[in-house]
């Protein structure tokens, strides 16, 4: 007889959903239920409000362009203090609370997350000159084979996101990218993007127009009709490509309902918003 195979979520958790205790215990529980229920998962993690505000206490400014930091050395060790020292031990801990046997990394660690320079480019809205990011990187490669052994072993990968390339410089990636190419290597099951609105919404004022599904081809609609804006475009403008890529769902979702995960996973349309063709 053949073993069922265990379905594969990866999980991006935004910094915005762990800034405190009752959030980061709302996620863990959640997480939790999708492994009691037989789910292997893999956690991606970001820091940006932690990085902004340790960046404040070294009298550093935030420059963000287009979403992203400009990442002088200076702010590449808060980068890594903040996200690879604060959020995932707060994360890993919070897990081990719920039970869940996680284990805390960055994309450093066994070269999980490879990555090169982002080369200068010219940003939208930021005039007619490239931009350098500094000590910022594109993810090349994702080192799918130790991810698979780490789940193997039973542990839950926990993997603060950071870069490195092959001389190992590391570089500070932003987590919605990274973690689109963790699901496309894991030809994962199921990609949650947490964030703390939660949804796809008609209207953002108006909690009941939450969307409960998106195809392509609506979402498509949903970002010409002006009611998919801002950093929800490449969000569910990368999800889409996902599909192609063997990734089965894609869902937006906030962690602080016990029991939403677990809902989207079965796709019972109580929470989130679900992508899918
Ligand atoms: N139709 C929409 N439904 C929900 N959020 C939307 C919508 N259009 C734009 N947004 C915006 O997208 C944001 C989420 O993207 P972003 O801020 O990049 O996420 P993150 O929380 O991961 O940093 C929300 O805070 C919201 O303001
Ligand atoms: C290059 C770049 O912008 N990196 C991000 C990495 C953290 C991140 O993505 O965090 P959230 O998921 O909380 O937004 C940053 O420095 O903020």
């Amino acid at each position: 007889m053949t073993k069922m195979q265990a379905k594969t979520a990866v999980i991006k958790v935004g910094g915005d959903v762990l800034l405190d205790d009752a959030e980061r215990d709302g996620l863990a529980t959640n997480v939790a239920s999708l492994i009691e229920q037989g789910w292997q998962v893999v956690l991606l993690h970001g820091g940006g409000p932690q990085t902004n505000r340790l960046q404040q206490k070294h009298g550093l400014v935030a420059n963000k362009v287009g979403g992203r930091r400009i990442t002088s050395e200076a702010d590449l060790l808060v980068v890594k203090q903040a996200i690879a020292g604060e959020v995932n031990v707060e994360l890993t801990s919070a897990l081990q609370r719920a039970g869940v046997n996680a284990f805390g990394c960055h994309g450093a660690s066994g070269q999980l997350i490879q990555a090169v320079k982002r080369p200068p480019r010219v940003m939208s809205g930021a005039g007619d000159k490239p931009i350098d990011f500094g000590e910022v990187g594109d993810v090349t490669r994702v080192n799918g084979k130790l991810l698979t052994g780490l789940l193997g072993l039973g542990v839950t990968p926990v993997i603060a996101t950071l870069g490195v390339s092959d001389k190992g410089r590391v570089f500070n990636i932003n987590a919605d990218t990274t973690v689109v190419q963790i699901a496309r290597v894991l030809k994962a099951d199921l990609l949650l993007l947490t964030t703390q609105v939660g949804a796809v919404f008609e209207d953002l004022e108006q909690p009941g127009s939450r969307i409960k599904t998106v195809t392509p081809d609506s979402a498509k609609q949903l970002i010409d009709d002006g009611i998919i804006q801002g950093g929800m475009i490449p969000k569910v403008e990368e999800a889409i490509s996902l599909l192609d890529d063997g990734v089965g769902a894609i869902a937006i979702v906030s962690g602080r309902e016990p029991g939403a995960f677990l809902s989207v996973a079965n796709d019972e349309g109580r929470y989130g918003t679900i992508i899918h063709k």
